[in-house]
Formats: C-alpha cells, structure tokens, sequence
C-alpha cells in the first residue's frame, strides 16, 4: 500500500521536537535550511538517480559520474549557488569524482600554498573550472612517507624553468583522483634539486592535458591504476598513475608560499614552517570528520528503521512477534553508534571552528596553535574514520541476511567509506601524529603550562594519582565524573608512555619500540576531547521541547560505552576499580531503555531523504518488505525466466547420460 507509514507508532512515542533537533544536527537554521534545499534538488532531479548504478559496467560507471557532474556543474551556473551550497549540492549526488580534489585539494592547495600573485593567477581558473586539477602527491612506492617522494624536480637556471621527471618506476604517481582520465593540471609533490642539492618536497602546478583537445602533453604519461574495492563507488572515480619524462614548467609554477628559487637559482626559506607545505592535508583531515558523521548518521538511519520494521521471535498466541530493535543485544550495538554519530557531529563543528581560526592566524603568519591543530586533525581523522567503518559494517550485520543486499545500501557505503581509514593520513601514522605532541607536551610539563586541548595534561600529577569517586550508577551520569575518568585514563597512559621512553638509549629507539602504546595514548587523548566537546555543546542554549535531554541521554551513551569498550585501560591505569566500572555498565543499559522510544525520531533528525539513503531497509516510511521483492524484480537476471547460459551449460549436465557405475 502506498502512502501508508509503518513507522507512524514508532514515531508519536518521540519525546522530543524532531524539527528543532533536525536543526540542532544541521548547526543552524540557516544550514538546515541550505542542506534541506540542495537534498531535495537532488533528489528530484531525474539525471541523478542511483538504482542503476551497480549494474553498469566500469566505464559506464565513469561516464555517467561525469553525466552527471556536468549537469550538477551547470546547476551551480544555472541557479547561482554558493560555494556551500554546491559543496551540499555534491554531497548529496553521492558519488566519487573528480571534482572532489578540484574543490577539496587543489583549490585549498593553490590558496594555501600560493603567493598573492599565484593565487590571482591560478585560483580564478580553477574556481571556474577553466582548469581542473588533483593532488598529486603519492606515489607507487611511498605515501605516508612524503619526504621519501622520489619525483623530481630540478631547477634549470639556463631556461628559468623546473625540470619535471619520475626517474624510478615506484616515483610513478599512484592514486590522485580524476588523474587518469580527467584533470588538467595537477599540484605535483617533487623533490626540490638546485645545482645538485636537495631542497625537501615542494608542490608544482603542473599542466597535464591539453586545453584544446584534451590530450597528454609531451613527456607525460597517464593512465588508470585499476578497478578498486567495492563495485559501484570508488569505481566512480578515475584515479591515476602519471610519469614524467623531463617535463619543463615556468619557475613560477612552484607554490612558492614557504619557500622560493630565485632566477639566480638561490633557495630563499620564508619565515614560515615547512609543515605549511602540509596544510592542504589539514584543511581536508577536518573535512573528513564532517563526513564521518554523515556517513555513520546514514548507516545507523537504515539500521534503526529497519530494526523498528522486524521482528523475530517472542510471539505468543499468534500475537506480533518482538520488533529487533527491543532486544538488548541490538541496542547495545546500534545506540552507541547513533550517539556517535552526533558526537562526530559535534567534535567537526568544534574542529571547524579551531581550524578557521588557524587559518586566520596563518595569514598573518601567526604558527602557535599549527602543532595543536595538526594533532587534533590527524587524531579525530583516524579516531572518526576507523569508528564509521567499523559501525557501517556493524549495522550492515545489524540487518541480518538482508544487509547484505545492495538494495539495503550499506555494501556500497561500506565500499565507498571504508578507504576513508588509508586516504589522507593513514589512520596508525596519524595516531603516531598524535603521539609526538602527546610526548612533547609531558616531556615539557617542568616549563610550559599546556594549553586548548591539552590543558588537562597540566593537571596530569594530580590525575595520575587520584582516583575515581563514583559509588552509584546514578553518579556516572554526572559529567564532570566522566570527564575526569576520560582525562585521568589518557594522563596515564600518556605518562607512563613517557616514563617508559626515558628508559631506551634514544628517544628515535623508544618511540619505535613502544609505538603500539602510543597510537593507544593517542586514541585515549582523542577521546577526551570529542566527550568533552559533546559535554561542552550541552552547556550552551539548545532549545526545543525535550531537545537538549535527548542529546545528554546520548552523550551519557557515547562516554559510558567508550568507557565499557576501553575498560581495559581505565582498569590497567588503576583509575576505576571493577565495581565502578560495572556500575557504569549498569547505568549504560538503563540509558539504552531512554534512548528506545527516541530512536526513530533521532535517526529522522539526520533529515536523510530516501533518494540519499537508496536503501529499501531504511525507507522513511518502513515499507521494507513490497520494496525489497520489487527490488529483486529489477535485477538483469530475472529479465526471463531461463537465463543466458541455462541451455549451453546446465542443461547439458541434466541430460548428460551417465553409466549406472558412476552414480
Ligand atoms: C557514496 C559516495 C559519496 C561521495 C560523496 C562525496 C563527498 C565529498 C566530500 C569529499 C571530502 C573529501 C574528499 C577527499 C577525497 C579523498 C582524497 C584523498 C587524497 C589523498 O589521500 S592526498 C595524499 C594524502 N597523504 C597523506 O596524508 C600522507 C601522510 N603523511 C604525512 O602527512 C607526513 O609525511 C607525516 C606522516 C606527517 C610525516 O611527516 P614528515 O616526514 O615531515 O615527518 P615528521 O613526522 O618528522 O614531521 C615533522 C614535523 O611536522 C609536523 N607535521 C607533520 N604534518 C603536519 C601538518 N600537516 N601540519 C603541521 N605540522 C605537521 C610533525 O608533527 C612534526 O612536528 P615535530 O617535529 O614533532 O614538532
Ligand atoms: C581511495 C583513495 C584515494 C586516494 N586519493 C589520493 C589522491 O587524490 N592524491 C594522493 O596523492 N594520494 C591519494 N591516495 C593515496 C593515499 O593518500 C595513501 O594511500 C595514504 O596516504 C597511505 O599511504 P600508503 O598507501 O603509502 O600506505 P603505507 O604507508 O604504505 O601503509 C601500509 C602500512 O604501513 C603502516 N605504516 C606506514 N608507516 C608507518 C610508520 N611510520 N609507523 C608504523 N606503521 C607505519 C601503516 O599503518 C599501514 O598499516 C588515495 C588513496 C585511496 C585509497
């Protein structure tokens, strides 16, 4: 039956404003209002329909992404869109292109790491896609470790220009988005030779078609590097190998912000840091932990409807048998991960706002706070990421036999998601990022008081030897208990990791040595800072008939079962004793039974339309089941009902004539 909502009981049990709350996960009215326009463009719009997609062959995958890219490209034209309002508007097409390195890599590339005159030059061109460009920095032999980058780039003082060149296979560039087929020009990453010295890596705008006919230029070769996990996600995307046979650029084609060559060939270090050189990779570390919560919001949203929609078991006298989502076992796993997502939520508003405000301190080149927001971007993106993939694939499971459907959309969110773990940063070598400001920081306790994040390790003497106070289950709902347990837990393991490091021969031996505990430390430090954030975003004005409750039932959910899950640690470092972190079991069950007559309305609050989702499990409306069979109906292979292949080779199986000994 159309029209009908088999979610509508689900829903009158809400005790809260779903539409206040709706703007409370948006930020603001006004980015509500932004995503809620850009969602239902989208969604109305016939060219970006996805049903299809996972039948269609590699490069009809890629045709159509670009099918549909230009006509969200004429979109943005057409109907004067913002710069927010497009980067909404690609969200919800929900498909990898190449466009995400124009407006997420290269345009930030070119504004942070160009001179006032590059970026007049470049930026324009590149803001009105006169030239599309990617970020082309890893190569087949090295990612993580960018000072081992082999390309080369040597100054050719005769003709002004730098000489591009890949001189080994593995200097071959390996994964840039839309390189292989798309881009124009790349910021290619190089080792700097002048007269035969190095001079570190340094970016290069590199031009790589030709703006005419879209060829290779001379010199440059260009390619696919393959079809990657997953089917119809990242195969979306042409990501590419390039090499450089000696390719010359104009001197001035070196982002010359940090530092610049002379036509003299002199090298001339700006009074800036080199890890400026890296400020792309923060600006778009903190656009990762934004979508970390947008991609756990959707997968807990398919699994909470499609929980409230089954039921197994319970039933008695031919009565409704027990709707999945009221046994324990399925709360205990989805509810913390619908209040996780809100907590991503948060932690990337917070980060949003530490990361504009170094950006304006940059610009005056003002670099206190870089090391602080270095470490806070390449935590929460390996603390954010690994936890969304790890809960897409939990709600996948969630679903039972039917999640692994594609139809129920969470394969190809896994698929699409999960490199999010590898790409900028991968997840162990950041959290190793972590580990050197955590170890700096306590090694430099006797002279500098710590600050913004950090200022809890000031407190670290007196939290390495106090203990926790709580006696009831009552007592872990209140928030400065938490807190302090969170904070007293990654004191001391960031502390005890020191005093171990004081006992190698070097601190190089150490570091490597112990690097396990570190990333352990680094994970503990990180979570300090998103329940704090969350505690924190309780303490301002949130209004809405029961709003703010709902969100401290949540927040109590995400520490309380970070707590339980990491209990190892909180018992190791001696804070907690047994009985108080079973009382914090305690109380987290009870807050499962608040969080149950929610559910439903906390997953509406995401405002996830059902073109977004393109799930059958997690239709607004709950009419999983006449879907799901109209669903299977449209596969290739129910076209008829004898399949190709079914004569040639199944049919002569069954009527092969077998000797009675053979049987
Ligand atoms: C279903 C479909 C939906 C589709 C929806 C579309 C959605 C659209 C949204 C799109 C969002 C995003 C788009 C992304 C698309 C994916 C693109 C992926 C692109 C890439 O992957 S680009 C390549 C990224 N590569 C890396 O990240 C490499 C990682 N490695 C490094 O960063 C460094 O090499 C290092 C590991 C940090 C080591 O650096 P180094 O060798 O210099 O060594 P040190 O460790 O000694 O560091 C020295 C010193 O510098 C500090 N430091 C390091 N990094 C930074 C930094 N970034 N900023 C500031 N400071 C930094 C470091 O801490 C040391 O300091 P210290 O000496 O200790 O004081
Ligand atoms: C979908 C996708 C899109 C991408 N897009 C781009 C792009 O547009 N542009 C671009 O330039 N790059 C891109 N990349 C490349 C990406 O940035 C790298 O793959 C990433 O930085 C990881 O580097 P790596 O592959 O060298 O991994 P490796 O560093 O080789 O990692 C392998 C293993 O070694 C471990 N390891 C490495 N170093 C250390 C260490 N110091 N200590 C302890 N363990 C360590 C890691 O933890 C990991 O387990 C993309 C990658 C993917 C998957």
């Amino acid at each position: 039956m159309e029209g009908v909502d088999y979610l509508r009981d689900e829903r009158s049990k809400a005790q809260f404003d779903v539409e206040t709350m709706k703007v409370a996960w948006a930020g603001s009215p006004e980015a509500f209002l932004v995503c809620d326009r850009m969602a239902k463009l989208v969604a109305n719009d016939p060219v970006f329909e996805k049903f299809s997609k996972p039948m269609l062959g590699r490069k009809e995958l890629f045709k159509n992404t670009l099918r549909k890219t230009a006509h969200a490209w004429k979109l943005v034209n057409d109907l004067h869109l913002t710069e927010e309002e497009a980067k909404w508007l690609r969200h919800y097409i929900d498909e990898p292109s190449y466009t995400d390195l124009q407006w997420e890599m290269f345009v930030p590339a070119l504004e942070g790491q160009g001179t006032e005159e590059q970026k007049k030059k470049w930026v324009p061109l590149a803001k009105t896609m006169q030239i599309i460009g990617t970020y082309a920095q890893t190569e087949l032999g090295h990612g993580s470790n960018v000072q081992g980058l082999e390309t080369t780039a040597t100054f050719d003082r005769q003709s002004d220009e730098f000489v591009i060149h890949s001189p080994t296979l593995t200097s071959s560039k390996w994964w840039p988005g839309g390189l292989a087929k798309v881009t124009t020009h790349a910021i290619v990453y190089a080792r700097l030779i002048i007269d035969g010295h190095f001079y570190g890596v340094h970016g290069f705008i590199v031009q790589l078609r030709s703006l005419e006919d879209h060829s290779p230029l001379p010199g440059i070769t260009l390619g696919d590097i393959g079809m990657k996990f997953g089917h119809g996600t990242y195969n979306t995307m042409d990501n590419g190998v390039a090499r450089f046979d000696r390719v010359r650029i104009p001197r001035d084609q070196m982002l010359m912000r940090v530092s610049q060559v002379t036509k003299e060939g002199k090298y001339m270090k700006s009074n800036v840091p080199r890890q400026l050189g890296y400020a792309t990779m923060v600006s778009v570390r903190q656009t990762i932990v934004s979508d970390a919560s947008k991609a756990l919001s959707r997968a807990v949203c398919i699994a909470t409807r499609y929980s409230a929609i089954r039921r197994q078991f319970g039933s008695r006298d031919g009565g409704p048998e027990t709707q999945v989502l009221d046994y324990k076992t399925q709360q205990s796993r989805l509810f913390p991960l619908v209040a996780s997502a809100f907590a991503f939520r948060f932690a990337s508003d917070w980060l949003k706002l530490l990361y504009t405000d170094v950006k304006q301190r940059l610009e005056v080149n003002d670099f206190s706070t870089l090391p602080e927001v270095h470490a806070c971007t390449a935590g929460f993106k390996s603390l954010t990421t690994a936890a969304t993939a790890e809960g897409i694939e939990e709600c996948r499971k969630l679903c039972g036999g039917h999640g692994y459907l594609i139809s129920s959309g969470l394969p190809e969110l896994f698929a699409f998601y999960v490199p999010a773990c590898t790409y900028e940063g991968e997840n162990v070598v950041m959290l190793l990022q972590v580990a050197r400001f955590l170890v700096k920081t306590v090694s430099d306790l006797g002279n500098k008081q710590p600050v913004g994040t950090a200022a809890y390790l000031g407190r670290a003497s007196l939290l390495v030897q106090k203990n926790c106070v709580v006696q009831t289950a009552e007592d872990w709902l209140n928030p400065i208990a938490i807190l302090e347990a969170f904070e007293a837990r990654a004191a001391r393991m960031a502390v005890g990791c020191c005093q171990r490091l004081a006992e190698f021969k070097s601190p190089e031996e150490g570091f490597a040595e112990l690097s396990s505990d570190l990333a352990e430390a680094s994970l503990a430090h990180c979570q300090v800072i998103v329940v704090s954030t969350f505690i924190r975003r309780l303490q301002q004005d949130i209004p809405g008939r029961g709003v703010k409750q709902a969100l401290e039932v949540l927040c109590n959910v995400y520490a309380l079962f970070l707590l339980h899950k990491h209990q190892g640690d909180f018992l190791a470092t001696g804070y907690l004793t047994p009985k108080q972190a079973s009382l914090a079991n305690d109380q987290l069950r009870t807050l499962y039974s608040k969080v149950r007559p929610n559910a439903i309305a906390l997953v509406d609050s995401f405002n996830h339309t059902d073109h977004y989702l393109s799930s059958v499990l997690g239709r607004y409306d709950g009419n999983v089941y006449p879907k799901l069979y109209e669903a299977a109906l449209k596969d290739p292979l129910n076209d008829s009902d004898i399949a190709d292949g079914i004569h040639q080779y199944v049919q002569p199986i069954l009527k092969q004539k077998l000797h009675s000994s053979k049987l």
